[in-house]
């Protein structure tokens, strides 16, 4: 698989991962793209096929599993739910961020391929208030309810396993679990971190870029502003950093330190605020 590293949002139905997720790709539009699973559920009011989920029946969905056509697939709630490769590839052959939105089953078997994601735990604070979001979103039969107060059990029994989610978030306030998501991936997601950067430090970037040949490891004679450092580069032979440390003014904060999925990182001071700006 290609791209950037996805991100996989797991946690018990009702726990707001569909929430977070609509905030995250409406605010991001172009930098990440949603991984389209297939179901045999049928549709709720306002999903749409293709969009939501690529509504199927058992026979076609099992069909093309036995062709080989998923990376995963599972039984969740007496219905059948699965990542196509098709999926994934289609927003991977764009350059964008695939964030899937699978259950713990999906979780463990994702962790048998080659897909390497970013695994995100998204929980409620409690079960008694996650069965009062179910009731209140008004999707659910009483027994499909039962089934997923069950299952949301299990899984957050499961999710305690060590290793298995690199980060959870547990979903009280959603401004504030909204803002923890953002701040997790701008950690562990350097396409994410890139592309927070504002089209004018990545023009900056570039002009500045053709006036410094890339294979130079010393600060750039004429850089675009007087303020625009140099922090680091990336030796790919040794896969080791080098970040000359006079060129680190005291006041970068440490979020700002290289990563090393860059080949080089620049600095730039921009109304007393300093803004990484990566180049590879
Ligand atoms: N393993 C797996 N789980 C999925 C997939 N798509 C959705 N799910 C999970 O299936 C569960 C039920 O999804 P859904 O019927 O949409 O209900 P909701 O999560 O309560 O909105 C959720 O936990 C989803 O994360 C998939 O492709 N694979
Ligand atoms: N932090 C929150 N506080 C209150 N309600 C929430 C919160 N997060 C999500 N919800 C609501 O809870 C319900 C379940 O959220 P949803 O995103 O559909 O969960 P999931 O996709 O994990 O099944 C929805 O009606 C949603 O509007």
């Amino acid at each position: 698989m290609q791209g950037p590293r996805p991100v996989v949002l797991s946690g018990p139905s009702g726990a707001g991962k569909s929430t977070l997720l609509k905030k995250l790709l409406q605010e991001y539009k172009n930098v990440f793209g949603f991984s389209v699973s297939h179901t045999t559920r049928k549709p709720r009011p306002g999903e749409v096929n293709g969009k939501d989920y690529h509504f199927v029946s058992r026979e076609e969905m099992q069909k093309e599993i036995d062709a080989g056509e998923f990376i995963e697939h599972a039984e969740f709630s007496g219905n059948m739910y699965g990542t196509s490769k098709g999926a994934v590839q289609a927003i991977q052959a764009q350059n964008q961020i695939c964030v899937l939105d699978i259950d713990i089953q999906g979780v463990k078997n994702i962790k048998r391929t080659e897909l390497n994601p970013i695994y995100i735990s998204v929980q409620p604070p409690s079960i008694d208030v996650l069965e009062k979001r179910l009731r209140d979103r008004q999707t659910e039969t009483e027994e499909s309810l039962r089934k997923r107060l069950t299952a949301a059990c299990v899984d957050l029994e499961l999710s305690k396993e060590p290793g298995l989610f690199d980060l959870v978030i547990i979903n009280d306030d959603l401004e504030k679990a909204y803002s923890e998501l953002k701040e997790i991936l701008l950690e562990v997601s350097p396409a994410f971190r890139g592309s927070c950067l504002s089209p004018s430090l990545r023009v900056t970037g570039a002009q500045f870029c053709s006036s410094s040949p890339c294979r130079k490891s010393r600060r750039p004679k004429n850089p675009a502003s007087p303020e625009l450092s140099l922090l680091g580069r990336f030796n790919f032979a040794h896969h080791s950093w080098s970040a000359p440390r006079h060129f680190i003014p005291r006041d970068i904060p440490s979020s700002l330190i290289p990563f090393q999925s860059y080949s080089r990182i620049f600095l730039l001071k921009e109304n007393k605020t300093w803004s990484r700006l990566c180049l590879c």
